[in-house]
């Protein structure tokens, strides 16, 4: 596994990275999000999306998962990427990157799917109490249409310890915070400190 110059910060090549894939689909002033019905992020909205298979191209897993979890096809072209995540979880050596992507452009009904149950929001106002945390932080970003990288680090899977959104192409930071930190804690992720 090695650290591409596609990622913002500075992982080290030998932390073991997790790549996953997280498609927002938007008409007018909506977006359609899924209640996760199974797995990680359990009973929280979300855009829809889940692990690249080894070997498989990024954007054609947020092909396969849109249309898995919600029915709706989207051609590789129109998926655009806006973001790069990373979460790192105190005491777990995984790193999740997750590539976030918008589409606007789409064909086919919405259905459920065993792991997602899909409604539209309006944009504007989406359920954040039932969203994963770092999502208030970084929406709004999505919203202005903002392309950015991000680091969080969680302690469990609600308390987020420490943030940091940079710019996607010139890295400059657009938001920091450092809530508390973990006693015993050594991020595996060494450029949160410097901007
Ligand atoms: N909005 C948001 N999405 C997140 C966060 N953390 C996180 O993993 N996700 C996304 C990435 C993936 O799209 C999804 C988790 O994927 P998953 O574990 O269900 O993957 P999967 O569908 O391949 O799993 P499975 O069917 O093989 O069980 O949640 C987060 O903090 N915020």
């Amino acid at each position: 596994m090695t650290a591409d110059a596609d990622q913002c910060l500075d992982i080290p090549v030998d932390s073991k990275r997790k790549v996953m894939t997280l498609a927002f689909l938007s008409r007018d002033d909506e977006v359609l999000l899924g209640l996760k019905k199974r797995g990680l992020g359990e009973g929280l909205w979300n855009g829809f999306g889940g692990k690249v298979d080894p070997g498989e191209d990024i954007v054609d897993a947020a092909v396969r998962e849109v249309k898995e979890e919600c029915g709706l096809s989207v051609l590789p072209e129109d998926m655009e990427k806006f973001a790069i995540i990373h979460f790192e979880f105190v005491d777990d050596p995984v790193i999740l990157e997750v590539h976030v992507f918008r589409c606007t452009k789409f064909s086919g009904a919405v259905e459920e799917s065993e792991e997602m149950s899909p409604k539209w929001f309006p944009r504007n106002n989406v359920p954040h109490s039932q969203m994963w945390r770092d999502d208030e932080v970084w929406y709004p970003l999505y919203l202005s249409g903002t392309k950015f990288r991000a680091y969080f680090l969680f302690e469990g899977y609600t308390t987020i310890l420490s943030y940091i959104i940079r710019d996607f192409y010139d890295h400059t930071v657009i938001l920091k915070e450092q809530k508390k930190v973990a006693d015993n804690h050594e991020s595996n992720v060494v450029s949160l400190n410097s901007s």
